[in-house]
């Protein structure tokens, strides 16, 4: 894969990390039609017993029939825009990647964030590849360890870069989007999958 470089921060973690996969007129384009495009959404989880409405919006879009539960609920794939269409073409020509579907999440702030989680569910296969592209505010992403949580390492994202989880990355470790409360700007993240069943 060209232009990507191979990020291994702590052993076993294998990442491929794309800095200025767009440059910054385009994310910004990208950035301001998906803002305004896209069907966004704020579920409610129940946690305990007590309802939360999840703390940023999300959308999924796809294949026609591609189904994906997240946050408590089965969701259908929207069909792809034009400008997501655009991006998986763009993605397309980078990667040897296959991916059906994409998971959208728009984070209003740096209040808003994503829990400890791995993208782990039986209906993405063993070690799946996920494709991860990023708009808007530059944020810290964290890993560890599922089972040694002294095993942990973070990577900043910066707008226009694409990082691509590898391997047995979602067997062996969870990652999170913290609270970054400073942080003012709106962001959107792009997770390219591809769902078997
Ligand atoms: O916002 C991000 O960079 C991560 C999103 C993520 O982990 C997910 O959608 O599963
Ligand atoms: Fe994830």
């Amino acid at each position: 894969m060209k232009n990507f470089i191979k990020l291994n921060p702590i052993d076993e973690l294998h990442l491929a990390f794309f800095p200025d996969f767009l440059d910054q007129q385009q994310a910004d384009a990208f950035f301001k039609d998906l803002k305004s495009s896209i069907e966004w959404e704020q579920p409610i989880v129940k946690i305990f017993g007590k309802e939360h409405p999840v703390p940023r919006k999300v959308a999924f879009y796809g294949e026609p029939d591609v189904q994906y539960r997240y946050s408590g609920q089965t969701h259908t794939a929207i069909p792809w825009t034009e400008s997501l269409q655009a991006i998986k073409s763009k993605i397309q020509e980078s990667t040897p990647y296959e991916f059906n579907s994409v998971l959208l999440n728009f984070y209003r702030s740096g209040a808003d964030k994503m829990g400890w989680h791995a993208d782990d569910e039986k209906v993405l296969g063993s070690n799946p590849v996920i494709i991860s592209l990023n708009l808007g505010a530059e944020r810290r992403m964290d890993f560890r360890d599922k089972k040694d949580h002294q095993k942990k390492c973070s990577i900043q994202l910066p707008v226009g870069s694409l990082l691509i989880m590898l391997e047995d990355c979602q067997h062996r470790f969870h990652h999170q989007i913290p609270m970054q409360k400073r942080i003012k700007e709106e962001r959107i993240n792009l997770t390219f999958r591809q769902i078997k069943y």
